[in-house]
């Protein structure tokens, strides 16, 4: 076959506007794969055209062949940021915007681009001189919206002013709310606990943002009852685990920042990265020498991944059948503990977690990676399953007191329905004669909370039990102290205070439920929720 360059000039001509027409074609089609091959042949031909253009000057064409290869590299990062291959696109738009520095349809391309990378001020930029274009008049409004848009995402990740009030109201009913990306009070350093864990860089209140993170990828579906759900997990599993490997080959920065990651061996010899990798102004850093083979992906996978049907999520009352898994890369730094000071929140792609209660500068935040609300023989299993073995101070002590025959007994015989109220009086006064004092009673308590929940929600064990047990309000005190704030604890809180006091302690339910939906839901709100009786 006879190359381009040697045919005569008026049939590659016809030859290359062919091919200008067949790759805009697929463009409008939406064909982007097919889009991407055509535009990559023009292009090279394009290119071929311009070199030996200097080689023979011709004055009158090189602006030309210019407009036309600017015009087909930006054609070709709409079709590539449609593939979600956003890091060869962005190549694209550079390349574009170096022949014309202002071109509007690759800025406009760019800063969607970004905006979808989470890069909002770099976007923001993009769209600030796309709007000095003529061409910008005849698009004003998607343009501004852009804008705005940019605008509300930067103030938002800068601030962590988040408001999920109406939707937490409405019962996360609608379109979850828009989030960026934030980064608050928080450092990775090493951690007592494990490897690398996240810790507080100041004092904080309950309910203090610490970070919004968006998934790197996620799955999510409702499982069927029939083969208890288990084939449809292992498809919605292999699925993930292409989208993960689809966005990690598709982009080095992603690359790079799950190669960071802990796959669970010789974790104190990881190194520490600097928590402003991970944030939506990260640095674009090089490609990573850690290779990331099929192995290691499904280790990390194995040892990061959160699934959002855990105790935290139950807090949007997702459908029993309900089974999401993500990859959110940031918490995936946080430890887990049976005394947490955190808790997570999934909000659309996003996860939120804040304090839980009141934090150190310097305390590490922890969360339950499972319900620390449980006692320690649940625990021990469910820390089985996540392939560590859990240490804490909680633990041990708990282990010490599970020696002493009383405890296994109420526990068994709780496990026979022995009546609640007896259980948490036996329990009480067990304390009492063991000189069980401050947070150890915190540690119990919670460990045996369904018990103290059953008689506090129970007119009839209030009745019989209520004078021989402790006030609500201390027990819920020294719980929240140990696991932080829960939706569990706030039930209990209202229900409890109104079968002795005859009504709730609003202003103690609101602090408690900041603690259980963080601050990104407003006093009023909380109050309102509170009313309808929580969630
Ligand atoms: C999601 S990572 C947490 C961050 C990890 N420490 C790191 O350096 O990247 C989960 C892994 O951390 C370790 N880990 C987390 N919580 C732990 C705990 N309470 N006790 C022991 N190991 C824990 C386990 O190796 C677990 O598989």
């Amino acid at each position: 076959m006879v190359g381009e360059e040697q045919q005569q000039p008026e049939m590659a001509e016809d030859l290359t506007q062919q091919l200008r027409s067949k790759a805009t074609e697929l463009l409008l089609r939406e064909e982007w794969k097919e889009a991407v091959l055509a535009y990559s042949q023009f292009i090279n031909i394009c290119q071929g055209q311009i070199s030996k253009t200097r080689q023979h000057p011709d004055p009158d064409n090189l602006p030309k062949l210019h407009k036309s290869l600017c015009l087909a590299l930006s054609n070709r990062a709409e079709a590539r940021s449609r593939l979600r291959e956003f890091a060869e696109a962005l190549k694209d738009c550079d390349q574009a915007l170096e022949i014309g520095s202002a071109h509007f349809k690759t800025l406009l391309c760019k800063g969607k681009i970004l905006l979808n990378l989470n890069r909002y001020s770099m976007a923001l930029d993009c769209f600030k001189i796309a709007l000095l274009d003529p061409h910008a008049s005849g698009n004003a409004e998607c343009l501004n919206g852009y804008l705005e848009k940019c605008k509300r995402l930067e103030f938002l990740s800068r601030t962590g002013a988040f408001d999920l009030s109406d939707w937490v109201v409405n019962g996360y009913r609608g379109k979850s709310p828009e989030l960026a990306e934030y980064i608050g009070p928080a450092q990775i350093r090493k951690s007592a606990i494990s490897g690398r864990g996240l810790f507080a860089t100041k004092n904080v209140d309950a309910g203090t943002l610490v970070l919004v993170t968006k998934a790197i990828a996620t799955e999510r579906g409702i499982l069927p009852s029939e083969d208890s759900g288990e084939n449809a997990q292992l498809v919605m599993w292999k699925n993930f685990i292409d989208r993960v490997t689809g966005s990690i080959t598709k982009c080095p920065r992603t690359h790079n920042l799950v190669s960071t990651l802990s796959i669970s061996e010789d974790e104190d010899g990881l190194q520490v990265p600097d928590i402003s990798l991970f944030g939506p102004e990260g640095e674009e850093t090089g490609h990573s020498n850690e290779k990331l083979d099929m192995g290691r992906i499904l280790n990390i996978l194995d040892v990061n991944s959160l699934v959002e049907d855990a105790v935290s999520a139950k807090v949007l009352g997702k459908n029993s059948d309900y089974y999401g898994v993500g990859l959110w890369i940031l918490a995936s730094f946080i430890n887990h503990s049976c005394n947490p000071n955190a808790r997570r929140l999934h909000v659309g792609d996003y996860v939120m977690v804040h304090a839980s209660r009141d934090v150190k500068a310097g305390e590490e935040f922890t969360f339950g990676y499972y319900d620390a609300l449980s006692p320690l023989g649940k625990r021990k299993e469910m820390s089985k399953t996540w392939g560590f073995q859990c240490n804490c101070k909680r633990c041990k002590f708990e282990e010490e007191m599970w020696g002493k025959q009383e405890i296994r007994e109420i526990e068994m015989g709780l496990e026979r329905g022995m009546d609640v109220g007896g259980a948490v009086y036996r329990l009480e006064e067990g304390m009492r004669r063991w000189v069980v004092r401050g947070k150890e009673k915190g540690y119990l308590r919670a460990s045996f909370w369904s018990a103290y929940s059953g008689t506090y929600c129970s007119e009839k064990s209030m009745k019989r039990w209520g004078r021989r047990i402790p006030a609500v309000d201390a027990v819920v005190d020294s719980v929240l102290e140990v696991v932080g704030s829960d939706e569990r604890l706030v039930k209990v809180q209202v229900e409890g205070s109104k079968k002795t006091n005859g009504l709730a302690d609003m202003e103690r339910s609101v602090k408690l439920g900041k603690g259980v939906y963080g601050k990104a839901v407003k006093k009023q709100a909380l109050r309102a929720l509170l009313e309808l009786g929580f969630h």
